[in-house]
């Protein structure tokens, strides 16, 4: 099943469909919630010395409660607080009574429950899930303060609650979870605004809604290693099979930029690769790439000079795919070289700089082939008229809109996680790793996302399958702080091979 997430709307619509069009009865999707959040917690709770669950006054509630008599079946002891017991969602109600008539230990009265949640060593907080409508009070903000403070493990149904489910703002105070069990779908407030850093480590549990819902009602879809595909290479090829890739980049200053894009592209499988640089660093490029073929523009002050584009214009029929930026500085000459390769009949891929030199010729970008843009959050202010703080904010409508005004591209918008749009399609690849963090890890990626263009000439099968593979590299057995880009270079082997047997 790949995952969807959605805002809470569309998490509602699809619950309300599976109910009523389906028939399937809103207590039966609740205890398929129970048993899959019972499942993942079993172990925790049954290790732990106190634990305690923490009921609020709505369906994520009830979850709670649930849970609560799953654990009496298991004869996992646990107590139940319910701070306000005569505001009870309907099913919520049905709940009540059976923990009342089970004679599982409860409490709704704000002291002793404030102590048990003190000390607590589990917690699990169903006070509120997506129908968080308002800022969190009294006696709620007391109750997650308490929570908050306390040293026990914190788990969250659906949602950290304080979280709205749509946008990730923290409404006043919020629950800081330690994991997130996200009931049927993710939510995008899991990933927008405050929604990272309270919700944990995050899962998806499946409650028998019927996938197809989703086809319509999501925002976007996180990204598994199953649902990517490395391109398929046929033993009777020649390196023309595997495309002619130019990669064009490097300044006095910044010429390891284009190196390890280059070395990373020949690694991803590239059939040929040609490197263009400016002249002032031929040699010490020359001696790192013995793959790759070189081209020497002309150069000034270190960087590409203007009359160097005239190179380009000579070569760019010639590839398969054309990428621009790593390292090259913010130059006239970037703007010029951006213009005249997405004058050409090649895809395109502009990276870092490049994505600078776009911004004043936005009008560029509608062509017959496709271009492939990799912005970091900075740089994507260069290409919508948005300020960091809106991406920020909402970096989903922020690509959706940027691929819809733009059909021939595939964005590539790259944060603690990553977003993939093309069209009506977004996708989100979640292996947050500060490995990633550092100067180079960008040019490899440009590397990997050439190199797989070269093979499938498919940008978008490229951009998934190359964010994946980049963030797989960064897996390795070596602490996050100490990864060199090199480090990173060397691993791609590997998991190409991991992803290929799989
Ligand atoms: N079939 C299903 O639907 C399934 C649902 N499931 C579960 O249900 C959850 C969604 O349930 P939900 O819609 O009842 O919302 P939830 O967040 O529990 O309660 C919110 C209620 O609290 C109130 N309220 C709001 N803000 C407040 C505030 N600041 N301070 C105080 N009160 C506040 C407000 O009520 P009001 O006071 O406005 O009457 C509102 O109604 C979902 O996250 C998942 O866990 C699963 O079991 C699968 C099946
Ligand atoms: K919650």
């Amino acid at each position: 099943m790949t995952q969807s997430i959605c805002t809470a709307n569309q998490a509602r619509q699809a619950d309300t469909l599976a109910i009523q069009q389906y028939r399937i009865p809103s207590l039966l999707l609740m205890e398929h919630a129970a048993q899959e959040c019972f499942c993942l917690l079993k172990k925790r709770l049954q290790n732990a010395r106190s634990s305690v669950i923490v009921c609020g006054p709505g369906n994520n509630g009830a979850d709670g409660l649930a849970i609560a008599r799953l654990c009496k079946d298991h004869k996992i002891k646990c107590t139940v607080f319910l701070p306000d017991p005569c505001h009870l969602s309907m099913d919520e109600k049905i709940q009540w009574d059976m923990i009342q008539a089970l004679d599982i230990p409860h409490i709704s009265d704000l002291e002793p429950a404030l102590k048990k949640i003190e000390q607590a060593d589990v917690i699990i907080d169903a006070l509120f899930g997506n129908g968080l409508d308002r800022p969190i009070q009294e006696p709620y903000s007391k109750i997650i303060q308490t929570i908050n403070a306390s040293n026990a493990f914190v788990a969250s149904i659906d949602i950290a609650s304080g979280l709205q489910a749509t946008t990730g703002k923290a409404l006043g105070i919020c629950v800081h979870a330690d994991q997130t069990l996200a009931i049927d779908c993710f939510k995008t407030g899991h990933y927008r605004n405050e929604g990272r850093q309270y919700s944990g480590q995050l899962f998806c549990l499946p409650i028998g809604i019927p996938d197809h819902l989703h086809d319509r009602l999501k925002t976007a879809l996180l990204l598994e290693t199953k649902d990517v595909q490395i391109p398929l290479r046929n033993s009777h090829s020649h390196k023309g099979t595997f495309g002619k890739a130019l990669m064009i980049g490097g300044s006095q200053s910044m010429h390891g930029a284009i190196t390890m894009a280059c070395q990373a592209c020949y690694r991803s499988g590239i059939g040929t690769l040609t490197c263009m640089i400016p002249d002032c660093i031929q040699e010490i490029v020359g001696q790192k790439m013995e793959f790759a073929m070189n081209l020497c523009a002309p150069s000034q002050d270190g960087t590409f000079a203007l009359e160097g584009v005239a190179c380009l214009d000579q070569e760019k029929s010639k590839y398969d795919i054309l990428s621009l930026g790593n390292g090259m500085g913010r130059t006239k000459a970037t703007e010029l070289f951006v213009e005249h390769a997405l004058k050409s009949d090649a895809c395109v891929l502009l990276d870092a700089d490049a994505c600078w030199g776009l911004r004043d010729q936005l009008h560029l970008l509608d062509r017959e082939a496709p271009v492939l843009l990799t912005p970091h959050l900075k740089e994507m202010t260069y290409l919508c008229q948005k300020d960091l703080k809106t991406i920020q904010e909402d970096p989903f409508d922020t690509v959706s809109t940027f691929c819809k005004e733009h059909p021939q591209c595939t964005l590539i918008l790259k944060s603690d996680f990553t977003l993939i749009g093309h069209q009506d399609k977004l996708y989100v690849v979640d292996h947050a790793n500060s490995a990633l963090a550092k100067g180079g890890s960008g040019d490899i990626l440009c590397g990997i996302l050439t190199g797989l263009y070269g093979q499938c000439r498919d940008p978008l099968q490229a951009a998934t399958t190359g964010v994946m593979i980049h963030n797989l590299c960064a897996a390795i057995k070596k602490d996050p702080a100490s990864v060199m880009p090199q480090d990173l270079i060397e691993q791609i082997p590997i998991v190409f091979s991991s992803l290929r047997e799989n």
